[in-house]
């Protein structure tokens, strides 16, 4: 397998053979024809992470290297996929880090991460330990490109400034503000995520009740979703997110929000009566009236206790960036839950990833 090449004019076809599979693979479980959320064609992806390949002679260039070929680099001047900033960052970056011997020296990756509302990250991530030599020089840098600038090491990361940017975007007529932390989840193609946001507020538009959120990460969709709700309880495992979400709570003046670091199967063991977890002090399960479960996994999907908990709800909002796994969750639902509304969202245009939302409501008694 080669790299992808980024032709818009193979884009529309390759969608459609997407979401042919999907509606393939998911036809056995009542999905007829899912509703279809492109990508823009280029310059789509707000993250990207190149190696960086020294030649000697103190030439660096950006790198990947194929699946099929992880030893061979394949040396690139450009990547259409990354959003247009990033894009017009690469070559400053390359040409500066050509110049400079202290901020290339052993320098083995490049992480970039950009926001819709303009900011750039870029992470210098090395093979050696950073001194104040390196932060002095990666200050200039910092100062000249307009950019923050994190240099990561073994053990060790620099923060010349802060390590998070601050995304700024309207849904449904509402602006949302989130801060990204480095190195934290976020969604890869922000006018996909937009989208995404759009169609799960549309699932649960007039529902009502409470919200139990799992896998929040920052609070992408809480953000979006907690106006249409009395009362939200988010759980997230990470703790650079559930800080993040915090943050994000004050920056859109949201108040029906309880956040929690939890993992999926603690707070499906303390829904089942479980062990008393500390965290759960100031959050008593019993005052919720919860209508509505979303959901949001890795690509491992719904471990067993967490597809046990979902049993339990009315509806379940489900997004997943993996097929395999949400078939197989779906499946075991499938005595209790029908698929009410489906769609597909290509966040990872020129590849076989799919990201998917699934709103499953309860058969009522006789359906
Ligand atoms: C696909 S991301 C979605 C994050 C968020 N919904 C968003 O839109 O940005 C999955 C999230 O699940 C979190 N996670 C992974 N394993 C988890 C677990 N066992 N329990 C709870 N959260 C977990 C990750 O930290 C990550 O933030």
């Amino acid at each position: 397998m080669s790299l992808p090449r980024f032709d818009p004019a193979d884009y529309p076809v390759q969608l459609a053979e997407k979401v042919a599979r999907f509606a393939g693979d998911f036809a056995p479980l009542g999905v007829s024809a899912p509703e279809v959320f492109a990508s823009e064609p280029l310059h789509y992806r707000l993250r990207a992470e190149f190696r960086m390949w020294h030649h000697g002679d103190g030439l660096v260039d950006y790198a990947m290297f194929a699946a099929d070929d992880p030893k061979t680099p394949v040396l690139l001047e450009d990547f259409p996929a990354a959003a247009a900033p990033i894009c017009a960052l690469m070559p400053r970056l390359r040409d500066a880090l050509r110049a400079d011997d202290v901020l290339r020296r052993k320098i083995f990756q490049v992480e970039f991460l950009a926001t819709l509302s303009g900011e750039l990250m870029v992470s210098l991530v090395y093979h050696r330990a950073l001194d104040e030599a390196w932060a002095a020089a990666a200050r200039v840098l910092a100062e000249r490109l307009g950019v923050q600038v994190i240099g990561r090491s073994r053990k060790q990361k620099i923060v010349l400034d802060r390590d998070w940017l601050l995304e700024e975007f309207d849904v449904d007529g509402r602006r949302l503000r989130y801060q990204q932390i480095e190195g934290s989840f976020t969604q890869p193609n922000g006018g996909v995520n937009r989208q995404m946001l759009g169609w799960a507020r549309r699932q649960v538009m007039g529902v009502g009740g409470d919200l139990l959120e799992l896998y929040c990460g920052n609070g992408n969709f809480t953000m979006a979703l907690a106006p249409l709700f009395e009362h939200v309880l988010a759980t997230e495992v990470s703790k650079s997110s559930v800080r993040a979400a915090h943050y994000n709570l004050e920056a859109n003046g949201i108040d029906n929000i309880t956040m929690v670091r939890m993992s999926s199967d603690e707070i499906s063991d303390a829904f089942a009566g479980g062990r008393e977890y500390r965290r759960m002090k100031d959050v008593d399960l019993a005052n919720y009236r919860f209508s509505t479960l979303f959901v949001d996994p890795p690509r491992s999907g719904l471990d067993d206790a967490t597809v046990k908990l979902a049993r339990g709800f009315d509806r379940i909002l489900y997004i997943s960036c993996n097929p395999v796994t949400l078939r197989d969750n779906v499946a075991a639902l499938a005595d209790t839950h029908d698929i009410a509304a489906a769609a597909v969202f290509d966040q990872f245009p020129y590849t076989h990833h799919l990201e998917a939302g699934l709103l499953l409501t309860r058969r009522t008694a006789g359906g």
